[in-house]
């Protein structure tokens, strides 16, 4: 195993172009398999040219002075309050258990631009147009992904039909935790084995997580069933895809809430290649108020995830509590508090 090649984790790549039945059930199909699916990029629902600008924005954000980034640091008013703002090199660990230095990582959280833009450093405010358009666009694609499993879950037209989890991400409704996050992970002082931990072995808190990538910049693995890690490639077919698919993850909640039956799958980011490494994740939540319950689908009532949900619960302290009811909010409050410490 030491030096063997980390294999290929196998992720299908899905074009939705065409929201047919056939690939409504593919994308459930990833989703409760992989836990992970890569979208077809079609050029036009998240463009190319929206996300290079964006990488290029993010490294000038990150190359600049820490007086700047430190005026922003995560949670402080400053940032705009809970959850948004910069994290430090080392300020976070994603696997608390196993890592107790922190993560060798820095990222800066931006939240949806509902009511009221978040306060940003110059840096940043000086491209508010571009940052929210791509928010808005990575937004549309991830309705358009639960609309998808909305199709492949049959849920019945009186019962709110296939959009009946968009609408429940609908930003326009309402505030939500949905985060937009840039990563940036330097180059280390001092030699770094292949398996190095950059960012802690974790799963997502929310639905549906979009995450970019640049060529040229590996590391992310994914853990399989028999225990192994898999790597996940930018581009797994260069020859046929010009600019890379969008990788999706399913998120703790969208776990919960369909019993277990879509999978959220732990990942992590070693150092692999070893360079100087930047991603971008979209973390999509539903709506603060959103009951976690009942999802009307024949399909997920047949689906007996008891194993799953009870690991679930115990992440994020809910053991021995069955049958309480979570809002969305509830759910994200519950994980921030184990990852950050932080009160209500
Ligand atoms: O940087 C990456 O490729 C993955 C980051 C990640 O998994 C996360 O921030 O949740
Ligand atoms: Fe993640």
């Amino acid at each position: 195993m030491s030096h063997s090649e980390t294999i290929d984790a196998g992720i299908p790549v899905i074009d939705i172009s065409d929201p047919s039945p056939e690939v409504a059930q593919q994308v459930l199909d990833a989703a409760s398999t992989h836990g992970f699916l890569f979208i077809k990029n079609d050029g036009v629902t998240i463009p190319p040219k929206d996300i290079s600008d964006m990488f290029e924005l993010s490294s000038k954000f990150f190359r600049a002075s820490r007086k700047e980034k430190e005026a922003y640091t995560i949670h402080s008013e400053k940032a705009g309050g809970k959850n948004r703002g910069w994290v430090s090199m080392q300020g976070e660990s994603l696997d608390p258990e196993n890592s107790k230095q922190g993560d060798p990582k820095e990222a800066f959280n931006i939240a949806e631009p509902y009511p009221t833009l978040q306060p940003l450093p110059p840096l940043l405010s000086a491209s508010i147009p571009l940052i929210s358009r791509f928010q808005i666009s990575c937004h549309t694609l991830c309705k358009n992904i639960l609309t998808l499993l909305g199709i492949a879950l049959n849920i019945s037209p009186t019962a709110g039909g296939p959009d009946w989890f968009s609408i429940r991400h609908d930003q326009a409704r309402g505030p939500s935790g949905t985060i937009f996050r840039m990563l940036y992970y330097p180059l280390s002082s001092t030699p770094q084995d292949k398996t190095s931990i950059r960012a802690g072995a974790h799963s997502d808190y929310g639905s549906v997580t979009l995450l970019f990538r640049l060529p040229g910049q590996p590391g992310l693995e994914v853990l399989k069933s028999d225990g192994t890690w898999a790597a996940v490639p930018v581009n797994p077919n260069p020859s046929q895809l010009h600019d890379p698919p969008i990788l999706v993850n399913i998120g703790d909640l969208l776990s919960f809430w369909t019993s277990g039956m879509l999978k959220s799958t732990v990942h992590r980011v070693t150092f692999s290649g070893g360079e100087e490494r930047y991603s971008m994740a979209y973390f999509c939540h539903p709506l603060d108020d959103v009951a976690l319950e009942g999802i009307p689908s024949g399909i997920i009532e047949e689906y007996k995830g008891g194993e799953e949900i009870e690991g679930q619960r115990r992440k994020i302290g809910l053991e021995g509590a069955s049958g309480k009811v979570l809002t969305a909010k509830e759910h994200l409050d519950r994980r921030l508090k184990v990852t950050y410490g932080l009160g209500d």
